[in-house]
């Protein structure tokens, strides 16, 4: 589409959108929301009938240095909870009708081999970043790829994306603050629930760690020198929903700076992305100012797993039901103002 293209389109889902009866703008951000996912799909008559929920698991050397308040292996445990469909994004999903897939992207320790699960293991868990880098140029190409391939091959009308990986909130806070600039103390929050001392010694030890590497990094080194596999392929599947003109439901902290990374890849792709809660880990808000985005709901949630992302799919489909099936003025025989003839 062209420039011209795209304003002329952009004008007849507007007119679409005041046409319906309803005063105009009374359905808020719904209206905004329809917008978008009509630019998205390229239609008038968006269709938003089945969501997936992809969760990417994988572990953090960093863990290992004691950022986070619970010990590595909750993230393999974690993994099992979610093929047995006991945690909070396996409850939430089946209440709303969708399916979860579940990636090993590199939990630390050995293969799975669990049924169900999705072996895209990259390494047994990153490298601790206060040591060196994370993963190698590589394998970070390695997760991009199978992160491309998992949405290729994943259905939806909407690709909503969660992660597990402890310590991960510490690996989004560093990646935020080298891809952002935004300083490491606005970035740096309590995770699973670190007390003060903790969220001093979480930040203490990634000062240090942002020290280790000097000098302006290209996104790309930015990955590989700090992680974490599930990050790196949640931004891979992300970039390639977009790039396939499907909307991606962008879920808490560490799911956003995965967003992050995926915009600085490939900048096109920030138009289908729908922000769908800000979480209570002190970050995020920051991240997407940066980002200018803003999220559907706030609910002081901080549990990632794809959690808010999963609320917020119910408004998308209602955005795209809103322009798709509303009647119009003129369809439903409505006086659409104090001026109207009828
Ligand atoms: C039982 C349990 C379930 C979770 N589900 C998501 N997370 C969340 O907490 C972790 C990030 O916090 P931090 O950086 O402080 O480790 C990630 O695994 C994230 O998905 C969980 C954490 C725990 C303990
Ligand atoms: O915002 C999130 O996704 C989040 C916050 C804290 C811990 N785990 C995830």
């Amino acid at each position: 589409m062209t420039d011209q293209d795209r304003a002329a389109f952009r004008a007849s889902v507007q007119h679409a959108i005041d046409t319906k009866t309803k005063p105009p703008g009374s359905l808020g951000r719904i209206e905004d929301l329809a917008m978008q996912v009509a630019l998205v799909q390229r239609s008038l008559t968006p269709r938003m009938a089945q969501c997936t929920l992809t969760i990417f698991a994988a572990d953090h050397g960093i863990a290992t240095e004691g950022v986070s308040a619970f010990p590595q292996a909750v993230t393999r445990q974690m993994v099992g909870n979610f093929l047995a469909g006991g945690a909070a994004a396996n409850v939430f999903a089946a209440q709303l009708g969708i399916a979860v897939q579940v990636v090993d992207a590199g939990v630390a320790g050995p293969a799975m081999a669990a049924p169900g699960l999705i072996d895209r293991r990259v390494g047994a868990g990153t490298a601790s970043f206060l040591r060196g880098p994370a993963m190698t140029p590589a394998q970070v190409e390695q997760a991009l790829a199978a992160g491309t391939a998992i949405a290729g091959a994943t259905s939806g009308d909407a690709l909503a994306f969660g992660e597990m990986g402890i310590g991960n909130t510490a690996t989004a806070a560093i990646l935020a603050h080298k891809l952002t600039a935004l300083p490491l103390d606005v970035l740096v929050g309590r995770g699973t629930g670190l007390d003060d001392a903790g969220v001093t010694r979480k930040h203490d030890i990634l000062a240090r760690a942002a020290a280790r590497v000097a000098g302006t990094l290209t996104p790309m080194e930015v990955l590989a020198e700090y992680g974490g596999f599930e990050i790196v392929m949640m931004a891979g599947a992300m970039r390639a929903t977009a790039q396939a003109g499907r909307v991606v439901l962008v879920d808490g902290f560490i799911a956003t700076v995965a967003a992050l990374a995926a915009v600085q890849l490939a900048p096109e792709i920030r138009p289908a992305l729908v922000f769908a809660h800000q979480s209570a880990e002190a970050g995020h808000s920051i991240v997407l100012e940066w980002l200018q985005a803003q999220p559907l709901l706030s609910l002081d949630m901080r549990l990632g797993e794809g959690t808010g992302a999963l609320l917020a799919w119910p408004m998308v489909q209602a955005a795209a039901a809103m322009l798709r099936d509303m009647a119009s003025f003129d369809s439903a025989g409505v006086s659409s103002g104090v001026d109207s003839e009828d």
